[in-house]
């Protein structure tokens, strides 16, 4: 892929797992530019070698390519500071969640090719899923660019209305939370049946790997077909399986996603 300049705005968590990423598949750090005003996060990024700064303004009018990656309430205020740079000969990507192209256009009018992005945290280890989003204005070039720098850092996936990015939000950008989320109630529940935090860890982290894999290199086999395989009729899956089915797992799932997607059409309209 082109190393072409990038800056990002705000070098928070997703930030520094696209960088890192980035970093570790051999993009070059002098050609990334990250700005915060928290030293500390900061310095993260320049102990590899990443160029910082405090001064938004000045790195962005640099950048070929500028990522906003501040949270959705800060991108009004963040954008207001860039206002006397010119934009147009400049890819603008932004992966806030929620943030539309059109109210991007109006907080930075000089900006034209705009192209979103809903990456996830996994891009650091080389493992992200971002879905993309670009109006019909912008160039075959920077779009070729915003998917080839996330598909740096794992897999993407294009979407043609822009509405789906409240979904893909619930699909990508939220989605690894649910799994952290599940894996923490099972070392609970294992630590409470008498494992150490450590051991329930390492039969969690083992598990859900080889799920994983399983479902990536044996695209044959349904989700469904995979569990199966897993469950005995009157077995010991068997009955931990009917305690989700009796509190309705699917159902709570559904609803999970279905307020994710409630909440970032909701964030549209207030930021
Ligand atoms: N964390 C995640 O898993 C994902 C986050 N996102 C989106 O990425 C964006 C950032 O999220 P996180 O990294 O989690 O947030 P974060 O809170 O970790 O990072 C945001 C950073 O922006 C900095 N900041 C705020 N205003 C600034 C300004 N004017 N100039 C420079 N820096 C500024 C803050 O100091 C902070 O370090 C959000 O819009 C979120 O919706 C999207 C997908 C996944
Ligand atoms: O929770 C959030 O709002 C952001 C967007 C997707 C993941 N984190």
């Amino acid at each position: 892929m082109q190393h072409k300049s990038i800056c990002f705005i705000g070098g928070g968590n997703m930030t520094q797992a696209i960088v890192f990423g980035l970093l570790k598949q051999g993009y070059p750090a002098a050609h990334i530019t990250v700005c915060d005003h928290n030293e500390t996060k900061l310095a993260l990024f320049a102990e590899r070698g990443v160029q910082i700064s405090t001064n938004n303004e000045q790195s962005v009018k640099q950048a070929e390519v500028v990522v906003l990656a501040v949270k959705p309430q800060a991108a009004e205020a963040a954008c207001a500071a860039l206002s006397a740079v010119d934009f147009s000969d400049k890819l603008l990507i932004s992966i806030m969640a929620a943030i539309s192209s059109q109210r991007l256009t109006a907080l930075l009018p000089s900006a034209h090719n705009i192209v979103r992005v809903m990456p996830n945290t996994p891009a650091l280890v080389s493992e992200g899923m971002a879905g993309l989003f670009a109006p019909t204005n912008v160039v075959a070039e920077f779009k070729q660019f915003a998917q080839e720098l996330l598909s740096a850092v794992g897999k993407t996936c294009w979407v043609e209305q822009e509405s789906d990015m409240h979904v893909v939000t619930a699909a990508s950008g939220s989605s690894p939370a649910y799994f952290f989320l599940f894996m923490e109630a099972m070392q609970q529940a294992l630590s409470n049946m008498g494992l150490t935090e450590q051991q329930a860890r390492e039969f969690i982290q083992q598990s859900a790997l080889g799920a994983a894999k399983m479902v990536v290199e044996k695209p044959q086999f349904s989700f469904t077909t995979l569990r199966e395989n897993v469950t005995s009729k009157g077995g010991t899956t068997a009955a931990a399986l009917a305690i989700f089915e009796q509190h309705q797992l699917a159902s709570t799932v559904e609803q999970a996603m279905q307020a994710c997607v409630a909440r970032s059409q909701e964030m549209e309209k207030l930021f």
